[in-house]
C-alpha cells in the first residue's frame, strides 16, 4: 500500500528544497505549485477560471496571466484570495489526487505531496503521514524578501495569507526546523528518509 507524505510549511519556509532532497534520493513528488502554474497557462481550465472571475485585467499585454497583478489582488484583500481560491483550489486538488492515484497504481511504497496549503485545504485527511518545515518570523521573512525582491509589505502580506506556521507545526506529525544552514537541514532531511524508508 502506498503511504502519502504531506509535505507542507510557510512561504518560503523550504518546502521545495526539502522535496528537492526528497526527489534526489528517489522519492516521487506531487508539487501543487507546479500544478497550479500548469492549470494557469492560457487554454487550461484554471486560466479560464480566473479570467472569468477576475476579468482580463489580470493579463499582460501578451495574454498570459499576469501573476505579479494577481498576487497584489489576492494577498492584498482576503475577499479576492476566497475567490482565487475558489477558482483553483478543485482543480488542483483533482490534478492533485490522479497524480496521487497514478503513483499508487505503480505500486511505489510512497508518495511524497508538496503542498503549500495542505492544513488550509484539509489536505492532510488524504495523507498518512505529515511534514512541517518550519522557520521562525524573521528568517522566513529575510529568505522571502531576498528570493522574491519582495518589500517587507509585500512579504509580510504573502506570509499572513498562510496559517501561521506554528499552527501547521502543532499539527505535523513531523516537524522540521529551518533556522539552520543548508547542511542542518540536509542532516533532518536524512532522518526524514530513513523515517520513510520504514513507513
Ligand atoms: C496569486 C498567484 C498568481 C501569485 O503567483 P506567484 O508566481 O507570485 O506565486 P506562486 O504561485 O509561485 O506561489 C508562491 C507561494 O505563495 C503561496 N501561495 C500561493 N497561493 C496561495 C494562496 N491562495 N493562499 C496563500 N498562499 C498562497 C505558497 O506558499 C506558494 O508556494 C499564485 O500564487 C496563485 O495562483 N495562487 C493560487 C494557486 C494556489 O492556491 N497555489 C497553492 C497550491 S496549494
Ligand atoms: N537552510 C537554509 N539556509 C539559507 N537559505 C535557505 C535555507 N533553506 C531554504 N533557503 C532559501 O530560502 C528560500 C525559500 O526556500 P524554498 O523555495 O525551498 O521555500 P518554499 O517553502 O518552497 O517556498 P514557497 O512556498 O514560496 O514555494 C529559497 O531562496 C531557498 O534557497
Amino acid at each position: 500500500m502506498t503511504k502519502v507524505v504531506g509535505l507542507t510549511g510557510g512561504i518560503a519556509s523550504g518546502k521545495s528544497t526539502v522535496s528537492k532532497m526528497l526527489s534526489q534520493v528517489g522519492f516521487p513528488i506531487v508539487d501543487a505549485d507546479l500544478v497550479a502554474h500548469r492549470l494557469q497557462q492560457p487554454g487550461q481550465p484554471g486560466f479560464e477560471r480566473l479570467v472569468d472571475h477576475f476579468g482580463r485585467g489580470i493579463l499582460t499585454v501578451g495574454g498570459e496571466l499576469d501573476r505579479s497583478r494577481l498576487g497584489q489582488l489576492a494577498f492584498g484583500d482576503p475577499v479576492a484570495r476566497d475567490e482565487l481560491n475558489q477558482a483553483m483550489q478543485p482543480l488542483i486538488r483533482e490534478e492533485i489526487m490522479a497524480q496521487v492515484a497514478n503513483f499508487k497504481r505503480t505500486g511505489v511504497p510512497v508518495v511524497v505531496i508538496d503542498v503549500p496549503l495542505l492544513f488550509e485545504q484539509h489536505y492532510d485527511d488524504d495523507c498518512d503521514l505529515t511534514v512541517v518545515v518550519t522557520v521562525d518570523r524573521a528568517h522566513q521573512l529575510q529568505r522571502l524578501q531576498q528570493r522574491n525582491g519582495y518589500d517587507r509589505v509585500t512579504a509580510l502580506a504573502r506570509i499572513d495569507a498562510q496559517l501561521p506556521l506554528t499552527v501547521k507545526a502543532a499539527r505535523a506529525d513531523i516537524v522540521i526546523d529551518n533556522n539552520g544552514d543548508y547542511h542542518q537541514l540536509q542532516k533532518q532531511v536524512a532522518q526524514l528518509v530513513k523515517r520513510l524508508h520504514q513507513a
